[in-house]
């Protein structure tokens, strides 16, 4: 990380919040490289994220994502991070280090509308935990690490982006 860098964004919230979605898009508006966490933990595994879980369990899925976390240099990019990334407080205080910390707050019903392949898209999570229990564990975790929350209901991927913009150049002031 250097002094004189421009900082970077790091995007948390739940899946399917948007992150990997508006961080393109604000990684080209920003004219920063754009980074998705698990593309990461993927590329160091040489295996997806559902592979990981199905051999090895969420608990070392978890893991890995906070070793991958810390071991990685986020200097002057945009960062989607997976939804489970909030689990690992010495992840958050690494990655947070690179630059403000953005949780997209998306209502539990509209994440319910969109991640309706609950069962294989991969969450880090029990089994037998629902995506409202998913929600309710992590919503204080999301709040604690936030630099900025920005609410996007009823906002298109257009209009997210935009209030992401504009919560940043506040937050920047
Ligand atoms: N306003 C919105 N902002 C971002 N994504 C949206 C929006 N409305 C619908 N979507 C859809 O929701 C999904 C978000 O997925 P993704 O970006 O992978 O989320 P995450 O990385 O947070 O899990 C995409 O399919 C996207 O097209
Ligand atoms: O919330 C989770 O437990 C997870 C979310 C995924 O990322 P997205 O939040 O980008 O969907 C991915 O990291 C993994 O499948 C676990
Ligand atoms: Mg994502």
């Amino acid at each position: 990380m250097s002094e004189n860098a421009p900082s970077s964004v790091v995007l948390i919230g739940m899946p399917g919040a948007g992150k990997s979605t508006i961080g393109q898009a604000l990684a080209i508006a920003r004219g920063q490289d754009f980074v998705d966490t698990d593309r990461l933990i993927e590329q160091r595994e040489g295996k997806s994220l559902q592979a990981i879980l199905d051999m090895h369990g969420y608990q070392a899925l978890r893991k890995i994502e906070a070793d991958v976390l810390q071991s990685s240099d986020f200097s002057n990019k945009v960062v989607a991070t997976g939804g489970s990334a909030v689990y690992s407080a010495a992840a958050m205080t690494h990655i947070g280090q690179f630059g403000p910390c953005v949780f997209i707050d998306i209502p539990l019903a509209e994440i319910i509308r969109r991640v309706s392949n609950f069962s294989e898209r991969g969450i880090a999570g029990p089994p037998g935990q629902d995506l409202q229990g998913v929600y309710t564990e992590r919503l204080p975790l999301y709040r604690r690490y936030a630099d900025i929350s920005v609410d996007g209901s009823d906002l298109d991927e257009a209009g997210l982006l935009a209030r992401v913009v504009a919560s940043l150049a506040e937050y920047n002031k």
